[in-house]
């Protein structure tokens, strides 16, 4: 089971909203469509399963073709499943109701069997018998989940599903739906604009700006190996240092930095784009540094720092380090870069 996207635009009246998606989510792939608000994820989600016109391109379901300009086949017969926002379960039928809704095509008998299997498969079997509003938000979305793998779709499709779901709330049901997901083998199209979430979940990420895949990847080449400051930036926190190529190296205020092999950039200004995990806080052997606050967050320490930038001015730069460290304002140190978590790109556009 796998789904191939091949050429895919659209436009709603003049506004182009995708130009040109080609993906392919591999068999039991997760791939997780991540980008800024508007920029076509959920337009491409909704073609996918039928519930949007297609006005060019291809898209395949395990092989077959179900969509292309003219030749589209209805939703209801795509084997799509999906999970929304808004969970969208019924009101007035119990949970095991709402499993079973979606079941037309598997044998009457064998439709029992399958809501068990699916209800199990969240960890809700006992609640069958339960209604939508007997159940917590989480529990709703885990239903909602279970509704869409229990007639074994070839694609199962979430848009947003986690994201009216309080922090803490969220990150359960995002845990329990990565593990749903993999022992249930279906591939999985998932739109986020969360960055971590998509970390969280992904196999690949595919990055989309302005309705094109910017970047696809496992999430880590996506993280250390950026294709341009909107993927660096999107994917986490990064500090911008003022840069200049010279040779093989990017000069900045904390050091140099050797260019990639590879690296395509010519002589003269650019920007070096930090991970703040990536700047290294020393007591010697660095640039000087002052810090400016401390605060444990939790599973790292951030830092402020602030750093001469060789034109008479300073740069504030953040640190991430293990939790524990404890450091005082007005500390002096040393700053290093680790150039595993150093990104060079030409100058930003003024
Ligand atoms: N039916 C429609 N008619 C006109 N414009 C639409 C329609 N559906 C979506 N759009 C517009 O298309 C653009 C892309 O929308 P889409 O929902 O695909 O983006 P998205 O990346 O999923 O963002 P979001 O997370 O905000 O939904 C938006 O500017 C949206 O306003």
């Amino acid at each position: 089971m796998s789904l191939r996207l091949t050429g895919i635009r659209h436009a709603f009246g003049q506004r182009e909203i995708l130009r040109g998606v080609d993906l392919h989510v591999r068999p039991g792939e997760i791939l997780c469509l991540l980008g800024p608000s508007g920029c076509g994820k959920t337009t491409l989600l909704r073609l996918v399963a039928g519930l949007e016109e297609l006005q060019a391109g291809r898209i395949e379901l395990g092989g077959a073709l179900v969509g292309e300009k003219g030749r589209e086949v209805p939703p209801e017969q795509r084997h799509v499943g999906f999970v929304f926002q808004d969970y969208a379960l019924f009101p007035h039928l119990t949970v095991a109701e709402n499993v079973a809704f979606g079941l037309h095509r598997i044998p009457r008998g064998e439709r029992p069997w399958a809501v068990t299997e699916a209800l199990a498969r969240v960890g809700l079997e006992t609640y069958a018998h339960a209604y939508p509003h007997m159940l917590s938000g989480g529990q709703q979305q885990r239903v909602a989940l279970a509704r869409a793998l229990a007639p074994r779709p070839q694609v199962v499709l979430l848009d947003e599903a986690f994201a009216s779901l309080d922090a803490r709330l969220r990150e359960q049901v995002r845990d329990d739906t990565l593990h749903v997901l993999q022992s249930a083998g279906i591939p999985a199209m998932i739109v986020t604009h969360d960055a971590e979430e998509a970390m969280f979940l992904a196999d690949r990420i595919a990055l989309m700006q302005e309705g094109r895949v910017i970047q696809l990847g496992r999430p880590e080449e996506l993280y250390l190996a950026p294709a341009d400051p909107f993927v660096a930036t999107f994917l986490g926190e990064v500090n911008r240092l003022p840069a200049r190529i010279r040779g093989a190296r990017a000069e900045t205020a904390i050091g140099p930095l050797p260019l990639r092999p590879g690296a395509d950039l010519a002589e003269g200004p650019a920007e070096v784009l930090l991970r703040p995990e990536g700047l290294r806080v020393q007591e010697e052997g660095g640039t000087p540094a002052e810090v400016e606050a401390c605060r444990l967050l939790g599973a790292t320490t951030l830092v402020h720092l602030a750093v001469a930038d060789g034109a008479g001015g300073l740069l504030h730069l953040h640190a991430r380090l293990p939790p524990g460290i404890r450091l005082s304002r007005g500390q002096r140190v040393t700053v290093a870069m680790d150039p595993e978590r150093a990104f060079v790109f030409p100058p930003a556009a003024p």
